[in-house]
């Protein structure tokens, strides 16, 4: 069976008049829709109006123009059937072979500005969807176009046999389907934040594949990297990639570790993260001194890792980089004599990125159980240092208190037993991902060695029992923040006391599995 009539109704019309004009080189007869029409009429292709085959005009301002059993029935009968072919004959509904549809740009309606409600509701496309999954549904002879990249394939076969093959019938129904679940999965996305529900029955995500990567965690992993339909500030989605091979599996979750630490600092910082941890987080009065920081808070985990700044890369800093084995280095921006300098470094990648706003709106993250999905607000409260309570006799000087803020603000990114040793500017010792506490405490102090001097200490949890504050009041740790809540506070607060050291209970967990 060959195809002897198109429907094409699109809202982005680009490459639209070249499939028209091969279509029509091809004798099939072209319906569409007003706009569509007058795009194709112009371009000298002749097109049969929409009114002209329903017999109805087109209404309510274009909110009701296929809707129409003319067009469904054309779409939806199964031809090879005499039932239908009979029925189709007597309502006078001639068989619609293909279609090429796109949809109303909601998403591109709803990231505009100073747009109005009603611009945004009037976006939503009904008669569009309805035909993709008229055509889709009935794939056995519906060819459906939803992307004009299927243009040229679609024409191809059509001149090689008069029709599109069923395999390729196939792979276009279930794109159009992905297609309209997605676009439907906006417009709820959409009106559930409208509606200020918060819990919600049926999860719907909608993520547009960005790049298929090389692999995933191991090179036997299949993996790909999906983006969301919404920019977000502080997101390696938005980066420009300057140089350097592609991201992996791998750095693309270091990197975004790295960036959700960076997005908590305001004054020059840099971090630098080793699988998912930050192994230097460093503050400074300008990018070169957080560097610095950062560095020496452990130079030798730095090896290998990734680092970000907040502040643009300038040569005097991109010639302390150039000697180091980094993975990554992500900034706003590199000055023109740091690029060429770096840049000559093959095995490096270098990423700009937009990061003017670090302000931490509620966002949901997710993460993959076998079977199902768990969805979360991110840790995105605002410490109110009002309710911190100094528990120990001693209260912390200015400068500690400033450097148990430094140190709470990282720990909450580091891996459950997380601990975080500090200075007001630097990370010195960090323990995580243990299995229990005072093995964190352990890591960190060594780490810390020769740089206790003045340095406070941050947990992100509560610490079940006395052993850490004295192991800590032992190696002269005088500053310590944590939530509190242990049934054994009171021995870890006797114990901090026994030291003469000072202790915060901020009463929020910052947990981190
Ligand atoms: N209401 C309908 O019956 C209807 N039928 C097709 N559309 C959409 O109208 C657009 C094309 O319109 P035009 O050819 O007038 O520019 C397409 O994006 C198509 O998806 C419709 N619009 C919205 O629902």
């Amino acid at each position: 069976m060959t195809i002897k009539r198109a429907l094409i109704s699109v809202s982005e019309k680009n490459g639209v008049i070249d499939f028209a004009k091969k279509l029509q080189a091809l004798n099939i007869e072209i319906i569409s829709t007003g706009g569509t029409q007058k795009v194709l009429t112009e371009a000298g292709i002749k097109t049969l109006s929409i009114d002209s085959v329903t017999g109805f005009p087109e209404i309510l301002d274009g909110r009701v123009k296929t809707l129409h059993p003319k067009i469904h029935g054309g779409l939806l009968g199964k031809t090879e059937l005499t039932s239908h072919l009979e029925m189709m004959d007597e309502h006078k509904i001639k068989p619609i072979d293909l279609i090429c549809v796109n949809l109303y740009p909601f998403k591109e309606t709803l990231m505009k500005e100073n747009v109005t409600s009603s611009e945004i509701i009037e976006n939503i496309d009904i008669g569009g969807p309805s035909m993709l999954r008229s055509g889709s549904k009935n794939f056995e002879r519906v060819t459906v176009v939803v992307d004009s990249t299927d243009y040229d394939s679609v024409i191809d076969e059509i001149k090689k046999n008069g029709n599109t093959t069923l395999k390729l019938r196939k792979k276009l129904a279930a794109k159009a389907f992905r297609h309209t679940a997605s676009y439907d999965a906006t417009i709820a996305d959409y009106l559930t934040k409208e509606a200020q529900e918060e819990t919600i029955e049926t999860l719907t995500l909608s993520y547009e594949l960005k790049q298929t990567l090389r692999y995933g965690e191991n090179n036997h992993q299949k993996a790909q990297f999906y983006r969301s339909n919404f920019l977000t500030n502080y997101s390696l989605v938005n980066s420009d990639q300057r140089h350097g091979k592609e991201l992996s599996f791998n750095n693309i979750r270091d990197a975004d570790a790295c960036l959700k630490i960076l997005r908590e600092y305001q004054e020059p910082t840099a971090v630098a993260v080793k699988h998912m941890n930050p192994c230097g987080i460093g503050s400074g009065k300008d990018i070169n001194e957080a560097f610095q920081k950062a560095y020496e808070g452990d130079p030798i985990s730095i090896f290998g890792g990734i680092l970000a700044l907040n502040q643009e890369v300038d040569l005097e800093l991109a010639e302390k980089l150039s000697k180091l084995f980094l993975e990554i280095i992500i900034a706003p921006k590199f000055s023109k004599d740091a690029f060429s300098l770096l840049s000559q470094k093959k095995n490096l990648r270098l990423l700009e990125l937009q990061m003017t706003d670090n302000s931490i709106e509620t966002e949901l993250e997710y993460q993959s159980v076998l079977g199902g999905i768990l969805v979360q607000e991110i840790d995105s409260i605002k410490e109110d240092e009002t309710s911190w309570k100094v528990v120990t006799k001693r209260q912390p000087s200015e400068e500690e208190l400033h450097a148990l803020r430094f140190a709470y603000r990282a720990v909450k990114h580091v891996k459950s037993n997380g601990i975080v040793i500090a200075n007001s500017q630097q990370t010195v010792g960090i323990g995580a991902g243990q299995m229990n506490r005072v093995g964190s405490v352990q890591i960190a102090l060594n780490q810390a060695k020769d740089k206790l001097e003045g340095a406070v200490l941050a947990s992100d949890a509560f610490f079940p029992m006395a052993d850490s504050l004295e192991i800590l009041g032992e190696n002269g740790i005088r500053a310590v923040i944590q939530p509190g809540g242990s049934i054994k506070d009171q021995e870890s607060i006797d114990m901090a006391n026994k030291y003469g050291m000072t202790m915060i209970f901020t009463g929020v967990r910052h947990f981190k599995h």
